[in-house]
């Protein structure tokens, strides 16, 4: 019993074929379907490129796609046949058995499912004669044949066992996300196993977008979009298919995007997906299927610290704002210019080493097991970093994100602290005097085109669940929020980042990186760090007149947040309080926040005004 196969289509990834084909080798594919643009625009023949398939350890699994065929007049149905036998020609010369043939889109296609199955009984036989099959797949546009069921209907007339189905998850669900009385994901599992020849994978956000330019525009790697792919693809298993698990994901970014990049991307998002049809498909089709796991995601217990990467001039800013806001300056680290900073359980350092504009460079989760956390993150491909540790250091693991922040691994419990003694302690009593108790979130900035990936990253590494989504319009563009959290919302991550980037008046990094902190009195803990020089984030009248407008609020409790420079925000019982300090060096600042009633999200309603706010501050 061997495990399933890795393809991917070609017009996954951005480059001429060579650069696609070196990309998907690279990242672990063991096949691709390969795109006809593809091939026509590449300069090496089909012997060369099937031999170039061969060496990096790439099966060619399909050639597509062949369009408008069936149901055609004899005449345009005669010209068809002979486009399709030059392609079984190239086809046997570029080594793959298998042509997919999409459902028609042509105003000569009748709608006659007779005629459409005569037709492709026929192509099916000519195939037969050269060894080669046909998978024919419902485009969710297709004229005539726009549902799974109609093409399964089509084949099963047509009763050649040359022709079968190639089912793609983007036009199954976005067909039942359209029209769920019309067609069924789940029926797939009915479908005779040997009929479905070929799965192609794609996800995607729901949109009300016309379908084609949804298709062609915003398809994403499984795990990345809404769409129930596990529960798809465990249908599919169910049904009997054994094939490849194939990626078909055309989208703006990737097409763009550094092709190895992206096909590591593709490739974490299979192997999360794989782990996750694994934990649906139990029962007996378990035994028949090998899917592969990463070892399971380890019980997280908090942020054990979070690192800021500082020049000198702003880490000794920073360490005076530390200082400012209660925190004690606990230890200095034994072998690098690294200081620790703690208050309550939340516990910052800063990290002198970097060259760099200051950012949050890493964070540490607790985890039930280090190495099952880092052989984890190892099997969903997070290159693990080089730890060299000095005599009397712990030997934390930990592994690159792909937004290059360091993500580090400490035992839960008892041993949490154990990479203290990598710090000498300077003896610095640790007291509240601003009452913050622990790390509520780390906020990382992420480029548009890197938002996917990120959010596919630690969800799938960590084992975090996406949540909270929003969109709101900020100073400098739309903004995209989505926090990854833990079950128990002890470890929360909030990425952010705009929709668009466009021109050069917009800063880079519209939204700083922040650090939040948790306390239980927002405006004791306000006013303790006003007092003791904090510089925190003066936000407008305008926004507490607002506030009392909308949301009908005791005025005693406008009038302390207004003072104290306190947004808020409101989920039915649940309230949200949070200030912040002005951004120090160029994309970082602190967060103070208070949550009542178990309010799980950020105050995103609020983040175009902090944005105003901290612009305002910049320009003095
Ligand atoms: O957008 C298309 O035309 C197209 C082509 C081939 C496919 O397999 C597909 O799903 C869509
Ligand atoms: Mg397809």
């Amino acid at each position: 019993m061997s495990r399933m196969t890795r393809s991917m289509a070609t017009v996954c990834l951005s480059g001429t074929l060579e650069d696609k084909l070196d990309a998907a080798a690279a990242a672990g594919f063991d096949g691709v379907e390969i795109f006809e643009s593809d091939l026509v625009s590449s300069p090496w023949s089909p012997e060369r490129i099937r031999e170039h398939c061969a060496e990096s350890g790439l099966s060619v699994e399909m050639y597509q796609p062949f369009r408008d065929f069936e149901a055609v007049g004899p005449e345009t149905l005669a010209r068809n046949l002979r486009r399709a036998e030059r392609k079984f020609d190239l086809m046997q010369r570029l080594g793959t058995d298998l042509l997919l043939v999409c459902s028609s889109t042509s105003p000569e296609a009748a709608a006659d499912d007779d005629l459409a199955a005569e037709h492709l009984r026929t192509l099916a036989e000519h195939a037969a004669e050269r060894g080669l099959r046909i998978a024919y797949e419902a485009l969710a546009w297709g004229r005539h044949v726009d549902t799974w069921e109609h093409s399964a209907e089509i084949v099963r007339r047509a009763d050649h066992p040359a022709l079968g189905l190639c089912l793609d998850s983007f036009h199954v669900l976005s067909r039942a996300q359209r029209d769920p009385e019309v067609t069924d994901p789940a029926g797939v599992a009915r479908i005779p196993g040997e009929k479905v020849f070929f799965l192609q994978l794609a996800d995607a956000p729901y949109l009300e977008t016309d379908v084609l330019q949804w298709s062609r525009h915003h398809r994403l790697f499984p795990g990345q979009g809404s769409f129930a792919l596990a529960e798809f693809t465990a249908a599919v298993l169910a049904a009997g298919y054994r094939g490849p698990l194939s990626l078909e994901v055309f989208n703006d970014v990737y097409r763009q995007a550094e092709p190895g990049r992206v096909a590591v991307d593709a490739m974490r998002s299979l192997i999360a997906l794989e782990e996750e049809v694994g934990r649906r498909a139990d029962g007996p089709e378990r035994e028949r299927v090998t899917l592969t796991a990463p070892p399971q995601a380890p019980e997280l217990a908090g942020i054990a610290f979070a690192e800021l990467a500082v020049d000198a001039e702003w880490g000794h800013r920073i360490a005076r704002v530390l200082a400012a806001m209660g925190f004690a300056h606990r230890g200095e680290h034994r072998s690098k210019p690294v200081q620790l900073w703690q208050q309550g359980d939340a516990r910052i350092l800063l990290n002198f080493g970097a060259e760099q504009d200051t950012a949050v460079s890493a964070i540490a989760v607790e985890t039930a097991d280090p190495e099952a956390s880092a052989l984890r993150a190892e099997a969903l491909l997070a290159p693990r970093l080089p730890r060299t540790p000095g005599p009397a250091e712990a030997d934390l693991s930990a592994v690159a994100a792909p937004d290059g922040t360091e993500v580090f691994f400490c035992r839960t419990g008892a041993d949490s602290t154990g990479w203290l003694s990598d710090f000498v302690l300077t003896g610095a009593a640790l007291d509240t005097p601003t009452a913050l108790t622990r790390l509520d979130h780390v906020a990382l900035a992420q480029p548009f085109d890197h938002f996917d990936e990120a959010t596919l990253f630690y969800r799938a590494v960590l084992g975090l669940a996406p949540r909270h989504d929003s969109e709101f319009a900020a100073p400098f563009g739309l903004v995209r929020h989505r926090a990854v959290t833990d079950p128990g919302g002890r470890v929360r991550l909030a990425l952010h980042g705009t929709v668009l980037r466009r021109g050069e008046w917009a800063p880079g990094v519209p939204d700083p990186q922040h650090v939040a902190l948790a306390t239980d009195d927002i405006i004791a803990s306000a006013r303790a760090m006003r007092a003791r020089g904090v510089p925190l984030l003066s936000i407008p009248d305008n926004y507490y007149d607002d506030l009392e407008a909308r949301l009908d609020l005791d005025p005693a409790l406008v009038a302390e947040l207004r003072e104290c420079q306190v947004l808020y925000d409101r989920d039915a019982d649940c309230e949200f309080f949070h200030c912040h300090t002005e951004v120090l060096g160029g994309r970082v600042f602190f967060e103070v926040v208070q949550r009542t009633g178990g309010y799980a999200g950020y105050g995103a309603v609020n983040a175009p005004v902090r944005m105003a706010a901290h612009r305002a501050a910049r320009r003095g």
